[in-house]
């Protein structure tokens, strides 16, 4: 019987995917301290590479029967990574190492290593609901945890400055929206769970999971990662004072009438728009479509994070 202990010690094992380019020199050091100290066999290391941010690895990783994956990187390599261990059963911890960090930042996930090491080995975990996309024709789906966006918003996480981003945040993103002050809307069809639709000349069309972007900004009021629902948020400001009350809306993060901001939820949503459109996973900008379909699959992403005491 005494066999029994060994045995369930020897099974804790964890991996780690990391983005190499993304982490101090400490980092290894730190996690292997931290596996010793809570009992979890030699972790399994897997590096992720310029032509795979993660996919291959986490999959290797589910396949390796581990309990937990710890995703180490920028939101790129998290997003990838969780959207393998979606409905996996494996737990997700997250070692944010990039600019945005958006999920750590949502769920209160600490930014530096230690800290956020010992969270993502911890005991506490929040099933998450987590969103799978297909765009266009293409079948195979990808997922993402935060959320995605069409139009303004991608062009705007293109061409926000990096350094920039670092130091001030959501000034950043402000800056970057000014400069496309003006942008061509485009005609947008939006169906959600196939009977309710709007259409509009939008700029805009944000779809998410969780409501906060860097520095803060509460994009899309009320959204929670854990509601089984999608909020959908959709733009189409036509004179300069609608394009004002947007830009306040980013600034004091509450909700305005008169800003031409259309506001949904539901469980799938289908987004159709005239011409082919710039569109963004959880902050990187992806490429382009001119349909997307997004689905929530509620509670299916285990992650590692502190209680939620709201
Ligand atoms: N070994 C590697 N060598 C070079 N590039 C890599 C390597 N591994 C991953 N990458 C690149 O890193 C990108 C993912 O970066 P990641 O999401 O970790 O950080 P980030 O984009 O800087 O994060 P953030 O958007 O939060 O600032 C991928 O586009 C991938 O091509």
């Amino acid at each position: 019987m005494s066999t029994t202990s060994d045995d369930d010690r020897s099974e804790r094992r964890f991996a780690v995917v990391v983005n190499p380019t993304k982490i101090s020199e400490a980092l290894p050091e730190l996690i292997n301290e931290a596996a010793e100290r809570g009992g979890w066999s030699e972790p399994l290391w897997l590096e992720t590479t310029a032509d795979d941010p993660g996919r291959r690895m986490a999959q290797q990783a589910r396949d390796a029967g581990v309990q937990t994956v710890l995703a180490v990187g920028g939101d790129g390599t998290v997003r990838v990574v969780a959207s393998e261990l979606a409905g996996s059963g494996v737990g997700l911890g997250i070692v944010p190492e990039g600019t945005g960090n958006l999920l750590a930042r949502n769920l209160g996930i600490p930014l530096t290593e230690s800290e956020a090491i010992a969270v993502a080995l911890g005991e506490s975990s929040r099933d998450l609901d987590i969103v799978r996309i297909s765009t266009d024709d293409d079948a195979s789906a990808d997922r993402f945890t935060v959320m995605a966006g069409l139009g303004l918003d991608a062009a705007i996480m293109s061409n926000t400055d990096e350094a920039l981003k670092a130091k001030i945040g959501s000034i950043a993103y402000v800056a970057a929206a000014l400069q496309h002050l003006g942008r061509e809307p485009r005609r947008m069809r939006i169906t959600v769970d196939d009977h309710r639709r709007l259409e509009r000349r939008a700029i805009l069309c944000l779809i998410g999971n969780v409501g906060a972007v860097q520095g803060d900004i509460e994009l899309i009021p009320g959204a929670l990662p854990d509601d089984g629902l999608l909020d959908v948020v959709v733009a189409s400001p036509r004179r300069l004072r609608h394009w004002f009350a947007v830009a306040l809306r980013l600034i004091t993060r509450r909700e305005r009438s008169g800003d031409r901001i259309d506001q949904l939820t539901g469980r799938r949503v289908v987004v159709e728009i005239d011409q082919p459109e710039d569109y963004e996973l959880d902050g990187d900008t992806i490429g382009q479509c001119r349909r997307l379909v997004a689905e929530i699959e509620p509670g299916a992403l285990q992650v590692r994070a502190p209680v939620d005491d709201r």
